[in-house]
């Protein structure tokens, strides 16, 4: 059995680096600073090397980066800050970190985004426009991230089976809606759907958003699907690991690695919806 091919999302990443830095050379010289607002409300590890990340690329942009941390804050709070941050003329982007303080709903807090800054497509708001398939909303950049990737390696979608596993809001369903609209028969699949394997090996695109390491394992891989892992899960030693098992290297077509795969594109996009939202708001 020949190894699968390991898509480079680092590579993906820096072709939407290039067209970022594009825009921002016009934004700069028209005195334009792009400018992200993150809400940290909770201690988390796999935010915290989100959190890195974003300040780090941002730095490398040009795009400043404001880490709010608010950690364990209410509901009020959160959406206070969020509301303030939205209202702030020179912020361009706000994004609020899952996971949310115990007892914090996304939907409590969605709303506080303005849907024009809401460059993680949390505001209910964009999550419906995305359904309508418009192009005025962002999508949450993870689920975004899917399709880039798909994109890239020229995977045709059109007519095709595409297996999501996961059913968040700010992943399974938001790749499902991109997905359809890239024409693809899309099956999404949870924690409570029966066989779990057998609805996988449907795939021909198997994308997934779970949340647990290793969940999706060589039996659930149809010899030659292409395997998109979002899974970002800390591991003890201070890794990441993915929710596919790195053994369905040796049956899928093409997989995407976990740290160096969905990553660095959901945070090169990140900045990218940054750009673009600046650029909306000055009319450039
Ligand atoms: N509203 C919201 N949207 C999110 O998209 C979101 C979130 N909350 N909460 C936390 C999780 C986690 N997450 C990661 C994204 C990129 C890397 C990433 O870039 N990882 C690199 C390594 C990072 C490094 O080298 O420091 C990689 O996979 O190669 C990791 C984790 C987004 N999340």
């Amino acid at each position: 059995m020949t190894a699968a091919h390991r898509i480079d999302g680092r590579v993906v990443a820096a072709e939407i680096d290039a067209r970022t830095t594009d825009d921002m050379a016009r934004l700069t010289a028209a005195g334009i600073v792009p400018t992200l607002a993150v809400v940290v409300p909770t201690h988390d590890e796999g935010t915290a090397w989100y959190v890195r990340s974003i300040a780090r690329a941002g730095k490398r942009l040009g795009i400043t980066c404001l880490v709010d941390t608010l950690h364990g804050a209410d509901a009020a709070t959160l959406a206070g800050h969020l509301k303030a941050r939205s209202a702030d003329p020179a912020v361009h982007g706000v994004i609020c970190q899952t996971p949310l303080p115990a007892g914090v709903t996304l939907a409590d807090l969605g709303t506080a985004i303005a849907p024009v800054k809401d460059v993680d497509g949390a505001n209910p708001t964009s999550l419906g426009l995305l359904a309508t398939g418009s192009a005025e909303a962002f999508a949450p950049a993870t689920a975004q991230a899917v399709l880039e990737i798909l994109r890239h390696e020229q995977v045709p979608l059109a007519g095709r089976r595409v297996v999501v596993v996961g059913r968040s809001t700010v992943v399974g369903k938001p790749a499902a809606l991109l997905l359809l609209a890239e024409h693809a028969t899309v099956t999404v699949c949870h924690s409570r759907s029966t066989d779990l394997p057998a609805l996988c090996r449907e795939a021909d695109v198997l994308v997934a958003a779970v949340g647990r390491p290793g969940l999706i394992g060589v039996d659930h891989v149809r010899p030659g699907a292409v395997v998109v892992d979002v899974g970002t899960n800390p591991t003890p030693d201070g890794g990441l690991a993915g929710d596919v098992d790195p053994a369905v290297a040796a049956v899928a077509g093409a997989l995407t690695p976990v740290p160096g795969g969905v990553g660095p594109v959901t945070t090169a996009l990140l900045h990218r919806h940054t750009a673009l939202a600046a650029a909306r708001a000055s009319g450039r």
